[in-house]
């Protein structure tokens, strides 16, 4: 039986070099690519086959979101595969970011500074609004969609006789002081982003305390600091070229600067964990 492995946010980044890796690793698996827009979907796919022309690739319709388009798309993945593998919950956004000048030139000449530059702790903060849920977005999108995805396709991914692994993207800038258990959605704060991680890393815990059982386990794995379009929206493209030697130079104290979606991907697959990064 090929494996059945579904990735969302699959069409760009991360999630796209993790299924060019996966299918490197194994050119037979049944890779399913979620996407919340299908013509990018499509583009991914075509690009995906063009390095493995043979590969069995599905597109399935997934914001995540969007409560609605969860309960479809798991309704959907039900009809269509009888197992589930892997399932690497990718998707994620970082609306509105802004950095903070004064705490980032403070950080630089403090003893703090690698940390700061690999977690970018009191650097940044984002601008949440509320989606048609009634949900924080950042909240519904990299953590709540995921998790009713996990619930909803547990009698596929909770079988006798068979193990099944759910794969995180959290990040290094998931902190427990941007989390509160009064205020899960992070309604009140300024770092959704940090706080939705943070959540994804204490939901992991808890679906491997109720599922390791019947064969479920989760893992939540930061890929580093990765240039995608998230990154693109925290500072412009042509920024981040100038300033790449820089960026080199830091990762010689900070492994978490891996910087290409490939490195990045590198650390998602547990098959290819063990593969030297190129740049
Ligand atoms: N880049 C980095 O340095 C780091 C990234 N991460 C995490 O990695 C993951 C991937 O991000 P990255 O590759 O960097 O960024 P990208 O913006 O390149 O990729 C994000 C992916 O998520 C998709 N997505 C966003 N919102 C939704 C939604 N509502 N429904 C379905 N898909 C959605 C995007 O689709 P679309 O193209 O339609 O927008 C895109 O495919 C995220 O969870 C991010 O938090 C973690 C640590 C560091
Ligand atoms: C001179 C430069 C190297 C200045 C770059 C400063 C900051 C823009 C970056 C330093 C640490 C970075 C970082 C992220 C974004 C960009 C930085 C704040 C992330 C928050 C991106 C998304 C993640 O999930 C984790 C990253 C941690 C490090």
């Amino acid at each position: 039986m090929e494996k059945v492995i579904l990735v969302t946010g699959a069409n760009s980044g991360i999630g796209l070099a993790l299924c060019e890796r996966l299918l490197c690793e194994d050119s037979r698996l049944q890779l399913c690519l979620a996407c919340r827009n299908m013509q990018r979907a499509e583009a991914a796919r075509s690009a995906l086959l063009t390095s493995h022309p043979d590969a069995h690739i599905d597109l399935l319709h997934l914001d995540v979101g969007s409560v609605r388009s969860v309960l479809h798309a798991a309704h959907k993945v039900k009809a269509r595969y009888n197992r589930l593998d892997y399932l690497y919950l990718n998707a994620g956004i970082m609306p509105n970011p802004q950095i903070d000048i004064k705490a980032f030139f403070k950080g630089l000449f403090s003893s703090n500074v690698v940390k700061m530059f690999a977690t970018a702790e009191g650097l940044l903060t984002q601008q949440d609004r509320v989606n048609k849920d009634g949900l924080q977005e950042v909240f519904a999108t990299n953590l709540f969609g995921h998790f009713v995805l996990v619930r909803e396709l547990d009698s596929i991914l909770c079988q006798a006789g068979q193990t099944s692994r759910v794969v995180w993207t959290s990040s290094s800038n998931a902190r427990r002081s941007a989390f509160s258990l009064e205020d899960v959605q992070h309604r009140l704060g300024t770092e959704p982003y940090a706080s939705s991680k943070y959540a994804s890393d204490l939901i992991s815990l808890a679906l491997n305390r109720h599922n390791n059982s019947q064969g479920l386990y989760s893992s939540v794995i930061c890929p580093g600091l990765v240039m995608t379009n998230l990154t693109y929206g925290i500072l412009p493209s042509f920024f981040w070229t100038l300033i790449m030697p820089i960026m080199y130079l830091i990762r010689i104290f900070t492994h978490t600067f891996t910087l290409t979606p490939y490195n990045g991907a590198g650390a998602l697959s547990p098959w290819i964990r063990g593969q030297s990064i190129t740049v």
